[in-house]
């Protein structure tokens, strides 16, 4: 059996835009639903949302047989929270407030098999469709993404030399938490923010790296797209059926 090929690992680092949906439910049948509308990529949110392995590992399995990757976000670089996530077949990972090039070497090296890193070894695994899949570990970084968060001001200072860290596949922005740690909390379209946004485009192109970012309005994400970010999530789970529900109840009270 081989590894199914990363769909987003392919679409970004061939420099084509793919739109993904966030998914903070914590919810395999809200991601399975998602999944279903046909868009690239989800992301199942391990750090602002109530999931466990468990539920990640339930949402992955929805996913099965998709076009569509599932990327997980981490709540910290912690090699050991990666080793688990990579074994229960999480091969996207993205990892919040990325601030040194150190920081991104640390965490490629987690992902990685001696003698490139310090992932640890077990022989059967989710992630290897427990032992069926021939040479996965030989061959398990190919199919990986590493997409780390540019989220404050020192990331941003540093986002050349962590865009030209040999394992980092995406910068990618957390638009909440930039604009919060630059003083406009939750306002992204501060002019100031939108600077620091492109110099973290501007420093992923320049080494040959994807960028992405949040873009919950269309007409942002639509404009980030034509600026080169191709990892570009337009929406969520939660702000969907939250303002979905909104809009319903609204109809029928006017
Ligand atoms: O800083 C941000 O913005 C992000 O990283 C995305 C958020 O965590 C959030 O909006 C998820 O729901």
């Amino acid at each position: 059996m081989q590894e199914r090929p990363n769909s987003l690992k392919a679409a970004v680092t061939a420099g084509r835009a793919h739109i993904g949906l966030w998914c903070s439910l914590a919810s395999a049948l809200t991601t399975e639903i998602v999944a279903g509308s046909g868009v690239g990529w989800v992301l199942i949110d391990g750090e602002h949302s109530p999931n466990d392995l468990r539920s990640i590992v339930s949402q992955l399995q929805v996913l099965n047989g998709s076009a569509c990757e599932g990327a997980v976000r981490l709540r910290s670089d912690d090699p050991d929270l990666i080793k688990q996530m990579l074994d229960a077949g999480a091969r996207s990972l993205m990892i919040p407030n990325v601030r040194s090039a150190d920081q991104a070497r640390a965490i490629v090296s987690a992902m990685s098999y001696a003698p490139h890193g310090i992932r640890g070894f077990s022989v059967a695994h989710r992630a290897n469709s427990f032992g069926r899949i021939a040479g996965y570990h030989a061959n398990a970084r190919q199919q990986q993404l590493l997409a780390v968060q540019i989220e404050c001001e020192t990331g941003v200072a540093n986002a050349a030399e962590i865009a030209a860290v040999e394992g980092v596949d995406v910068l990618f922005v957390g638009p909440g938490d930039l604009s919060t740690n630059m003083g406009a909390m939750g306002n992204p379209g501060a002019p100031h923010v939108q600077e620091a946004i492109a110099s973290v485009r501007k420093a992923a192109a320049a080494a040959g790296k994807a960028s992405g970012i949040l873009a919950p309005v269309k007409a942002d994400a639509d404009r980030y797209i034509a600026e080169g970010f191709t990892m570009v999530a337009v929406g969520s789970d939660l702000g969907l059926l939250a303002r979905g529900s909104d809009a319903l109840v609204a109809s029928f009270n006017r």
